[in-house]
């Protein structure tokens, strides 16, 4: 754990931006240091002071810079005032200022902008007081258009999603009644009923001084791409349990780096919140909560609420640490503790009708690092190309386009690709013709990045969502049959062979029947085996390790694929199998 709040304790998290360290504070942090120490790795960086530095040391020191930023994948934190042990020892105003005009001359220099973040004094045996600030610089990498992010955002029905993010995205309040969340509707019927069916994405561009893009008149899309350093991605999910399937599918396919569960103060946690929660948990998503409408109760309610969802994070199954935020510094510290562990669950108090504290979940999301460090998003592009169909369209004037991620490798324009697996479980060649990240031509695709591709006149009936394209090299491993590791984690009666249920692994969803449970004739709530599953219409192109999880009706449950049965292998020892197989 880094970050100079940490060492501070907790109970600071409360107080505003510039705050005093006590003497007794202090030795409580000395003897917490070597936790503390500077990591090599990592985007953080400590510096005591940058005081007119040579030549040579300038030239380091930018270097340095450099470096940082590409372990951040474009944004880095300086903390000025900081020993590389992680002793806070502050600076003296004038040296302060000194280093901040260093930090700025190498940031300049790597062609960054800075932003400081907050600024705090250190109160020791002196007649000076002392500061340690806190800054961030951000460039976003030369072949990227900006920094990106995907948040997945889930809630009870009417517990204020959609409105957030209009409010968010369109920086004008909501009323009460809907007004915010009208103009990101996708469908007739949801305007009719009020309800989000469908998966809608909305953009929230930030620019390199950390202040939004979207607000000025008429901002489209593409403009705000165009201004923004960084982006965050929002993937509305519905709230309905009806469209559970909408849920898990933007959960498994759209690869959000995390998840923003909303409650409502009012009803704390309801209807589909824990099931929500579940799931998020069940595929690692690390999830943040914002509890909304706060302008409807008392304080007192919204704190029954905020306890409420402490309790629940607290259990032994969930094993989260909630940290609350109620102050501009919180939502730093939050956003950095948030990234460096999974089991941190930053909890926001907000209203989209009041606006109260509307901001701190914006200096969150600004500050908010993607999880990825660069050493595993270069291990994800030095493989094949795999790009995973998640949606499917008709462009008039452009043909057949699809919407998905880009699994792995890079993906440029006038790519040859193969795509499939058909329904005989073979792949047809296609050629990338053009590549659009939020409307906005992009000529190189990489690893983790969403983006829709133009395919000219491929015949739009040969594609599938869930289906991938991929290099050509590849030669991916096609299943109807493959094994996985489960927990049963509901069932009405019992699980046992013959049984259907549908299977969702990444942006593949498809009914698949159990056709075996190794060692057991049958499985009840809460039990583990290891279970061979056969799909009923369709081979897919499955990935061992990969997360399933699996339902039907009130079925519920959650595992790895373990084992796949390629279906070429299938077919050479049982040639008079059925013709499915
Ligand atoms: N007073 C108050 N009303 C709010 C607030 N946020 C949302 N609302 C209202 O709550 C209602 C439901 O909000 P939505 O944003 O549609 O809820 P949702 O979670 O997106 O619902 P689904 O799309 O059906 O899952 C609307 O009438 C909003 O105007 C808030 O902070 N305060």
């Amino acid at each position: 754990m880094r970050g100079w709040a940490a060492p501070v304790n907790s109970s600071l998290l409360n107080h505003h931006c510039v705050c005093v360290v006590s003497p007794q504070q202090l030795c409580l942090t000395v003897r917490e240091r070597e936790r503390e120490r500077e990591a090599e790795e990592g985007n953080i960086e400590y510096k005591l002071k940058l005081v007119d530095p040579t030549q040579y040391r300038f030239e380091h020191l930018a270097t340095q810079m450099k470096w940082r930023l590409q372990e951040g994948r474009g944004e880095a934190v300086y903390q000025i005032g900081v020993e590389d042990n992680g002793l806070l020892v502050g600076l003296t105003e004038e040296d302060m200022k000194a280093s901040l005009k260093t930090l700025r001359r190498m940031a300049e220099k790597v062609g960054a902008d800075i932003t400081v973040l907050r600024e705090r004094e250190v109160d020791y045996d002196s007649d000076e007081p002392h500061r340690i600030a806190e800054v961030l610089i951000r460039k976003v990498p030369d072949d990227q258009q900006f920094l990106d992010l995907r948040v997945a955002v889930l809630g009870n029905v009417d517990s204020g999603k959609s409105t957030l993010l209009g409010v968010l995205t369109q920086g004008e309040l909501d009323n009460g009644r809907g007004r915010a969340r009208l103009n990101l509707f996708r469908h007739l019927h949801e305007i009719q009923t009020g309800r989000t069916s469908s998966i809608s994405i909305e953009i929230l561009g930030f620019d390199s001084k950390g202040e939004v893009v979207n607000y000025s008149e008429s901002r489209t899309a593409e403009e705000i791409c165009e201004s923004a350093s960084k982006m965050i991605t929002f993937i509305d999910l519905a709230g309905h349990h009806k469209y559970l399937k909408t849920t898990i599918f933007g959960l498994t396919s759209y690869c959000p780096d995390f998840a923003m569960l909303v409650v409502s103060a009012n009803t704390g946690i309801a209807g589909t919140t824990r099931e929500h929660l579940g799931l998020a948990m069940a595929l690692k998503v690390p999830i943040f909560i914002v509890v909304s409408k706060v302008d409807l109760c008392t304080k007192g309610t919204v704190e029954r609420t905020v306890r409420q969802l402490e309790r629940i994070l607290k259990q032994p199954g969930c094993n989260k640490v909630p940290m609350l935020v109620s102050s501009t510094d919180d939502a730093v510290t939050a956003a950095q503790k948030f990234a460096q562990s999974p089991s941190i669950t930053p909890i926001f108090t907000l209203s989209s009708v009041s606006g109260e504290s509307l901001d701190l979940l914006k200096v969150f999301f600004n500050i908010l690092p993607p999880l990825s460090n660069s050493k595993e998003q270069e291990e994800l592009m030095q493989q094949l190309t795999e790009f995973q169909i998640d949606e499917i369209y008709t462009v008039p004037d452009v043909g057949t386009v699809v919407g998905g991620t880009l699994y792995s490798g890079i993906c440029r324009e006038g790519e040859q690709l193969v795509v499939g697996p058909t329904d005989e479980g073979k792949f047809r060649e296609l050629a990338v013709c053009s590549i659009q990240r939020n409307r906005s031509g992009c000529r190189v695709l990489r690893a983790g990045q969403a983006a829709t591709l133009a395919l000219g006149d491929f015949d739009r009936s040969l594609l599938r969502k869930g289906m991938v394209m991929v290099s050509p090299e590849m030669n991916p491993t096609i299943c109807w049959r493959f094994e996985a590791e489960i927990v049963l984690l509901f069932h009405a009666k019992t699980f046992h062979k013959g049984f259907q249920v549908t299977v969702h692994v990444g942006n593949i969803r498809q009914t698949a029947t159990v056709e075996a449970l190794q060692g057991k004739d049958e499985l009840r709530t809460g039990e583990k085996a290891v279970v061979r599953f056969k799909f009923i219409k369709h081979p897919e192109y499955l990935k061992v390790g990969a997360k399933l999880l699996f339902r039907e009706g009130v079925t519920k449950g959650i595992g790895q694929v373990t084992k796949l049965q390629p279906a070429s292998q299938y077919q050479q020892r049982h040639p008079s199998g059925s013709s499915t197989a």
